[in-house]
């Protein structure tokens, strides 16, 4: 069984469909990059997930959305619950104004650990695991702030998962940095697929390729074509998904 398992999902902003009649699964400790044009839907479709969407006024869904067999969209769901097992990573780093350790200890404190040595522990983890800890183990009680944007990043992923989500949604995650933290970033990824679930919305088409198992492409609300990434990259089965991926628009 898929870990995450989407049917029939439609979703509207007012009178605007958005997503339409999305269909997707996707397999637990695999990668998974959702691409396409401006404006096509893949930002909405990843809030989906953990049901970010709710904040917005005026958005109605139809269809279902399963994480490990459960309907995220029943009635009786924790969504704070949900957002502890699915975390999200945006594309501006957005630590709080904290110090680095209070950045990482933020969740675990909101459920309810309180102990110093249970956090420090939980602290430490977390920033090995976002790659970052050789970086700033000597320097934790720092504003957040004063990292740089690279480094920013990678706590706000030591944040996310500081909480032990199963799944990681990360939209445009590199889309504000350098090279050089793009490369880190882009190795952090495939080194947490290990252990997590991850899907990224990406404008680059090169990032997909070079992180993702598997992609979607999306257009105008709809999923034209979902597959294995060097398959839908090197032999796409849709003539509108190789004109995109060949540059012809988007
Ligand atoms: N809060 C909102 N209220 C109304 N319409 C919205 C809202 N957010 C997105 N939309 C519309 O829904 C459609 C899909 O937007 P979405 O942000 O999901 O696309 P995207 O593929 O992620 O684009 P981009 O790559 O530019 O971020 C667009 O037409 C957009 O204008």
């Amino acid at each position: 069984m898929a870990l995450i398992e989407v049917r029939d999902l439609n979703l509207y902003y007012g009178e605007h469909h958005a997503l339409k009649g999305i269909s997707m699964d996707i397999e637990a400790r695999s990668i998974t990059a959702l691409i396409g044009p401006s404006g096509c839907g893949k930002s909405t479709f990843l809030r989906t997930l953990n049901r970010m969407n709710d904040m917005i006024k005026g958005v109605r869904i139809e269809g279902t959305v399963r994480i490990g067999g459960d309907d995220i969209y029943a009635d009786d769901v924790d969504v704070e619950l949900l957002r502890k097992r699915v975390g999200m990573v945006f594309q501006q780093p957005n630590p709080f104004p904290k110090s680095i350790y209070d950045n990482v200890a933020f969740g675990p404190r909101i459920h309810g650990v309180t102990d110093k040595r249970e956090l420090d522990e939980i602290v430490e983890r977390s920033l090995r695991q976002a790659a970052l800890w050789d970086e700033v183990k000597d320097v934790l009680k720092k504003p957040a702030l004063s990292l740089s944007g690279g480094q920013q990043q990678r706590l706000c992923i030591a944040r996310a998962l500081a909480v032990e989500p199963d799944i990681l949604l990360m939209d445009e995650p590199t889309s504000a940095l350098d090279p050089i933290s793009t490369a880190k970033i882009e190795e952090l990824i495939q080194e947490l697929k290990k252990d997590y679930t991850i899907v990224i919305v990406t404008h680059n088409m090169q990032q997909a390729a070079r992180v993702s198992d598997r992609t979607a492409f999306f257009l105008q609300g709809e999923l034209v074509e979902y597959g294995d990434t060097a398959e839908l990259f090197h032999n796409p089965r849709d003539k509108r998904t190789e004109d995109y991926i060949s540059g012809r628009f988007g």
